[in-house]
């Protein structure tokens, strides 16, 4: 089922939580909402399920306007980060709720447990349909959450934070399970996020949203590698900011000079990750001190002192290298914005 939001506008009271956002969620697709806490995410999902009503705009299932579809036609599931289970009914019982209470497709008994059945494979929990849900782990009730979602059938799936409370480790499996999930079923899919990791790794597009509006869509290639804004550049984390001044399209950082072709001239703000900076003993380069060495599984990090910044990047794990010894930096890519 193909989603649309044609320029949504949701307002509380006074505040605007969504300004004009337009998007399109192809069948099929797993997109990611991404943004800091309050940019608007979860007032967007509940739109989408019909929990709340835009102000302006429209929202499209399919091509045809969701205000008039209610909550219980448009065909959504739902997981929350806290979507309790029922703690006085069993795995299986929950997973089998939507379906015993659905009024559309009245199912027989026999056809109810052959479907709580093949959800507890499919979400890898065979053998588990008796326990209570105080007696299965976090990640597992997350599992019967989304499984109870899939129980009707959903033409769209809508997750918010649904791995949000557990730890990171459990989190990274239920990425990886909920990927293969959607590969095999198919299911439109939007999934709130604020981590940015796991909506790089999870989605197929990510959306990310800044004070109530689209800042930046793409896949998580387009975004990682061509952020359009410090904002973006700064939420995808992992980056340092150095100061510096634009002249004709360009800017001089020391012995370097680098192209900014797009930034007006006066005061700009140079964006480096770590991955995108290399040491060398010898020039031409930006001149640094190694103030710390710490090393890591894999490599080694150094944090430097280049210019009054503080920056820090890898070097391979053999790179012999000691805190205090001058050396060189060479920028092998960044993105250069108007300071803010
Ligand atoms: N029912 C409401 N009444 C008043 N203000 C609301 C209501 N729901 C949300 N807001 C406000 O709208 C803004 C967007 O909220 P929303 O929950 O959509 O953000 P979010 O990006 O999902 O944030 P979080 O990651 O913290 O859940 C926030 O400033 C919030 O305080």
């Amino acid at each position: 089922m193909k989603i649309a939001l044609d320029h949504v506008v949701k307002t509380f009271n006074t505040f605007r939580a969504v300004h004009d956002v337009s998007l399109t969620v192809e069948s099929g697709e797993l997109v990611a909402l991404l943004g800091p806490s309050g940019s608007g995410k979860t007032t967007l999902l509940r739109m989408v399920a019909g929990l709340e009503f835009p102000d302006d705009g429209h929202i499209l299932f399919g091509g045809e306007d969701a205000t008039l579809i209610p909550v219980r036609e448009r065909g959504v599931g739902f997981v929350f980060q806290h979507y309790a289970l029922f703690p006085h009914m069993t795995v299986a019982d929950n997973i089998a709720f939507g379906m015993r209470t659905a009024r559309a497709a009245k199912r027989s008994r026999a056809e109810i447990s052959a479907r709580v059945a093949e959800l507890l494979r499919l979400v890898q929990l065979d053998g588990l349909g008796d326990r209570f849900p105080a007696q299965i782990s976090g990640g597992q009730r997350q599992r019967v959450a989304l499984a109870r979602a899939l129980a009707v059938d959903p033409k769209v799936l809508l997750l918010d934070e649904p791995f949000g409370a557990l730890d990171a480790n459990v989190r990274r499996d239920l990425r990886r399970w909920l990927r293969e999930i959607h590969a095999e079923l198919g299911i439109t899919t939007l999934f709130v996020t604020h981590d940015q990791e796991e909506a790089l790794d999870l989605a197929d597009r990510v959306v990310i949203l800044h004070q109530g509006k689209i800042v930046q869509q793409g896949t998580p290639r387009a975004v990682t590698r061509t952020p359009n804004s410090a904002f973006v550049m700064r939420f995808l984390g992992d980056t340092h900011r150095i100061s510096a001044r634009a002249q004709g399209g360009r800017v001089e950082l020391g012995a370097l000079t680098l192209d900014a072709p797009d930034v007006a001239d006066g005061p700009a703000e140079i964006y480096v990750r770590p991955a995108d900076l290399e040491w060398t003993r010898s020039g031409p380069g930006l001149a640094a001190t190694v103030t710390r060495v710490i090393d890591r599984p894999g490599a080694r990090r150094l944090q430097v002192l280049a210019g009054g910044d503080v920056l820090e990047l890898d070097v391979a794990p053999e790179v012999e290298v000691a805190e205090g010894e001058a050396g060189q930096l060479r920028i092998v890519r960044s993105r250069i914005f108007a300071a803010s």
